[in-house]
């Protein structure tokens, strides 16, 4: 799914309303039928007091276009308006005078701190103050009204966004910025909704989809791309029933130190896992018998030292290097590392150990084949990058980095985002459960899995991120978040394909039963 921006959005509004000849008030009623139909289905007539806040443009015109809907339909609604300025738009207008055929009670005006009315916890609130027209901090008695409204215990619905929060720009962090329950956004979602700094102020946010014209929307160069299951579902190549492993590709592991061979055991496991048809773990001597014993399904080729690996023979002809996960950064095994990944001519994946090797000796980044794929976690992409202000230079700088090395670059985080040039492939999946030794291990091997099997490097990065984040998701169903552990999200990582395609009834005969 396309993440557009603010701007783009309001593009898209304007060709709708050419193409499909209707008139931008025509579309604020749609959108506002679309919402109130879903609170409907929710509040399911209940008589609980809603307290709506609209600013004075087109988002608040939606805050007056759905009161109106609510009021129609026997709901106790309250409505507030933001008197900041005079500069109301044409659809708000047309809103603020339609309530009155629905009733009696005009809109209380707020101009300042001692209108703000006594919000109860039992109160329903809708936020339609601002919403993708918000261009600079809210500042003074509006500030003030968000940070009263965040106060309140109520419960909070935002309309488009947040109060406050900016599409696709970066914040100042004292910025006020409404704290919502959930959110109903239009047509895409917002970029600020998966950055670590804003995505907690949307709450749960559903996307609605509004109409707007479906050939602005299919031209439009997205600033990112959310990758959602629809998204995963069409990445996935089903396998040829005339196949055998020869087919599936053989992965390569370069993993494992003393005192770190779990993180050899869980990529080459996970690789196994998700499918590659073969897999041989390039291991110290030492760690034979811990690979042996944990994995009967992969091969092990020792490197001559005995607690770390010190050199390296390449020892499968066309396998996908993996490496990286729990080598350590000992000088013999930079010079292992630097010489595994010269003799490569396809893309490889790097992570961990080795990602602070690259950062240490950045003369190597010239020897990664083109399109290999690193997954960092922040404190190693610092390293790479250097430090950022915000998210937002966090990913321009990736970009260039991506641009400049001709690499792919997985940034872990809550929404993992894949960079691929200018290209921003933002994760769905995923939970707080899978913040835990061993994860990243297992999610490099995934990667390894799905470019051995012959998906294309950045569809094999961003699929094995969704599975990757859905084997967690599914998990967590049965272990919680704290019981999660790598060993079990890689167990998982089948079942995450099949719910890939599932339907949802079959999705609930899944579910553990209580
Ligand atoms: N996209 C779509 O397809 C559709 C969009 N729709 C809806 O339209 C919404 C966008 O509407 P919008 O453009 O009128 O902007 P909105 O968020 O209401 O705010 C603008 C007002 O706020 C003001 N203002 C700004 N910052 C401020 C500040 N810090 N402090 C104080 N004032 C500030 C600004 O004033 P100015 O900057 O001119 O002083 C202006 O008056 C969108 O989110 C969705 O809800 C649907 O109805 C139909 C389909
Ligand atoms: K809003």
């Amino acid at each position: 799914m396309k993440i557009l921006s603010a701007q783009q959005l309001a593009e898209a509004d304007l060709s709708t309303i050419n193409k499909q000849q209707i008139s931008s008030n025509d579309l604020m009623e749609r959108v506002a039928t679309l919402v109130f139909e879903r609170l409907h289905q929710r509040l399911n007539g209940s008589p609980v007091p809603v307290k709506i806040f609209c600013g004075i443009g087109n988002n608040g015109g939606d805050g007056l276009a759905i009161a109106r809907h609510m009021i129609q339909h026997g709901y106790h609604v309250k409505v507030y308006v933001t008197n900041c300025s005079k500069k109301r738009s044409p659809d708000f207008l047309v809103n603020y005078d339609r309530i009155k055929d629905v009733t009696n009670e005009w809109p209380v005006l707020l101009s300042c701190k001692e209108d703000f009315p006594e919000i109860t916890p039992q109160d329903f609130i809708i936020d339609a103050i601002f919403g993708t027209g918000i261009n600079r901090p809210v500042d003074g008695w509006m500030a003030d009204l968000i940070v009263y409204l965040n106060s309140v215990k109520a419960f909070k619905v935002a309309i488009d966004m947040p109060s406050g929060l900016y599409a696709n720009t970066a914040h100042k962090t004292d910025d006020a910025i409404l704290q919502a329950d959930h959110t109903f956004t239009f047509q895409t979602p917002k970029l600020s909704f998966f950055l670590p700094e804003t995505g907690q102020y949307t709450g749960t946010f559903e996307v609605i989809n509004i109409g707007l014209d479906p050939e602005y929307l299919m031209a439009a160069a997205p600033i990112a791309q959310l990758i959602t299951r629809e998204a995963a579902q069409n990445m996935y190549q089903p396998r040829e029933k005339f196949s055998y492993k020869g087919d599936y590709g053989h992965v390569l592991t370069f993993a494992g130190s003393k005192g770190k061979m779990g993180a050899a055991v869980l990529c080459a496991g996970a690789a196994i896992n998700a499918g590659a048809g073969k897999v041989t773990a390039y291991i110290p001597e030492d760690g034979n018998f811990i690979m042996q014993s944990s994995l009967p399904e992969v091969m092990t080729v020792e490197s001559e030292g005995e607690e770390y690996i010190t050199d390296f023979k390449n020892p499968i002809e066309n396998a996908v290097l993996c490496i990286g996960p729990g080598i350590g950064v000992k000088k013999y095994t930079c010079s292992a590392f630097a010489k595994a990944v010269k003799e490569q001519s396809t893309p490889i994946v790097i992570d961990a150990d080795g990602i602070q090797i690259l950062a240490k000796h950045p003369e190597l980044i010239k020897d990664i084949p083109k399109d290999s794929i690193l997954t960092p976690h922040d404190g190693e992409l610092k390293k790479l990058i250097g430090e950022w202000d915000n998210s937002y230079t966090r990913l321009e700088k990736a970009q260039e980095f991506s641009k400049k090395n001709n690499v792919i670059l997985v940034l872990k985080g809550a929404h993992t985002i894949t960079v691929a040039g200018s290209g921003q492939y933002v994760n769905s999946t995923g939970n707080p459960g899978m913040a835990t030794a061993g994860s990243g291990d297992v999610l490099s091997g995934i990667i390894a899995s799905f470019l051995a099997q012959g998906y294309d490097p950045l569809t094999a990065a961003a699929f094995s991120v969704y599975l990757h984040g859905a084997s967690g998701d599914l998990a967590s169903q049965t272990y919680a978040h704290e019981g999660l552990k790598a060993s079990i999200i890689s167990n998982f990582i089948g079942s995450s394909i099949l719910q890939l395609f599932r339907n949802p009834a079959q999705e609930q005969q899944a579910q553990p039963q209580s």
